[in-house]
């Protein structure tokens, strides 16, 4: 069953288009949205096959909406609905990607031969679509504040480049989630992108974890193995906690990013590897270098871009959209419907400084989700603070 939007400002336009489409095939389910606050919200929570986009509208325009859509890589086809005034705006759109565009007062066949060829262009590109929406979901970076426009406007720049990344910032600010964007935005996208969360492989194992072993080489390595470079060979390693990592591996890294080489432990075969590596750490390397547990060279290696991620309680701006966003994909993972949220209990997740940041709120709303009413008010927050 195909479920396609329509986002229009126009009652009766709205109206006569669901019209003209549930005609066509009652099993369309249709959604509607009367600006594109709205469409985007829709776009959001719903797998939707298609569309109807008007240019004009209040909050966001059509522009805007395709522009999201662009931005997130959804892969929509978005039809985008011009007035008089609007033809050229219109092939703008479709310089920007819209599928195609038709004009007001809309030609009946050309609509439904629009919208036919849109969902068919959907079917080939059903598996592509599911990749992309499973990347598109699990990285989405929600925030409107300054502080994440700038995360985002480094990340567009930098991700092109093969410039290494240090990103820095307390535990569950989303420090993965730029890890992942940078790959995501990258050349290597197509490529691995293999993490390594150094704080959680013991020392001894470390090394071996990272650039393999061959037969022999201790006593549990009972084959040769490759290891997280040569995994991540032509795409990213996305070096998490690196501020853990002991001092002896972080020699070994240093070599790695100066040569392009390893060796994997027990063998002194030279293994060329192209892998761009991201770092990230909640500690402060500059002190752990002053306290020569991090050594500097390889700090100046990996920090060719530095991106702090802010703690959530210096953008609390953006609570009320993570609020909402949790609250859909939550409801949406859990098969269930979405609940409200009263201005109190709003102003309540407002107040608190969220020490976890957003791990830490995504599970306060994934807690209320299962426990809070309906409309979850003040009286559901007493639960956690
Ligand atoms: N801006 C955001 N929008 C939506 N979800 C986010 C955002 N930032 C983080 N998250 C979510 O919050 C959780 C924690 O993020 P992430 O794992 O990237 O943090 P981290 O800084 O790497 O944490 P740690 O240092 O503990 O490894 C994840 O589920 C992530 O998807």
């Amino acid at each position: 069953m195909a479920k396609i939007l329509i986002a229009e400002d126009e009652a009766s336009i709205r109206r006569v288009l669901k019209n003209i489409l549930t005609e066509e095939d009652s099993k369309f389910e249709i959604f509607e949205a009367k600006d594109g606050q709205e469409a985007i919200k829709i776009i959001e929570s719903e797998k939707l096959d298609t569309v109807l986009c008007d240019i004009k509208m209040p909050k966001k325009d059509g522009v805007e909406v395709l522009s999201y859509v662009k931005e997130q890589e959804i892969d929509l086809p978005m039809i985008m609905i011009s007035g008089h005034g609007d033809i050229e705006t219109a092939v703008e759109t479709m310089k920007m990607g819209a599928f195609d565009y038709i004009s007001k007062p809309p030609d009946l066949n050309r609509l439904l031969n629009t919208i036919r060829i849109a969902l068919s262009h959907n079917d080939l590109h059903q598996e592509n679509k599911k990749l992309r929406k499973k990347v598109s979901k699990k990285f989405k970076m929600v925030g409107e504040s300054e502080e994440i426009d700038q995360i985002k406007t480094i990340i567009a720049k930098v991700a092109p480049t093969d410039a290494r990344v240090l990103i820095t910032g307390q535990n569950g600010t989303g420090k993965e989630l730029v890890a992942n964007w940078l790959h995501e935005q990258s050349d290597r996208s197509k490529k691995p992108f293999i993490e390594v969360n150094c704080a959680a492989i013991p020392s001894e194992l470390i090394e071996s974890e990272l650039f393999g072993h061959v037969k022999g080489a201790f006593t549990s390595a009972n084959k040769d193995r490759a290891g997280k470079f040569e995994a991540a060979d032509g795409g990213t390693l996305f070096l998490d906690e690196i501020g853990d990592m002991s001092l002896k591996a972080q020699a070994k890294v240093l070599r790695a990013l100066q040569e392009h080489k390893i060796q994997r432990v027990g063998s002194d075969k030279d293994i060329k590897v192209d892998v761009r590596v991201i770092a990230a750490t909640n500690k402060d390397l500059k002190t752990e270098i002053k306290q020569s547990l991090f050594r500097e060279d390889l700090y100046h290696r990996l920090a060719v871009i530095l991106i702090n991620v802010p703690a959530l309680k210096d953008r609390k701006s953006d609570i009320p959209l993570l609020v909402n966003y949790f609250l859909e994909s939550i409801a949406k993972q859990q098969g269930v419907k979405t609940k409200a949220i009263s201005g109190k209990a709003l102003d309540i997740l407002m107040a608190h400084d969220w020490p976890g940041n957003i791990r830490e709120l995504r599970n306060v709303i994934e807690r209320l989700m299962i426990l809070g009413k309906q409309k979850i008010d003040e009286e559901d927050m007493k639960l956690y603070f």
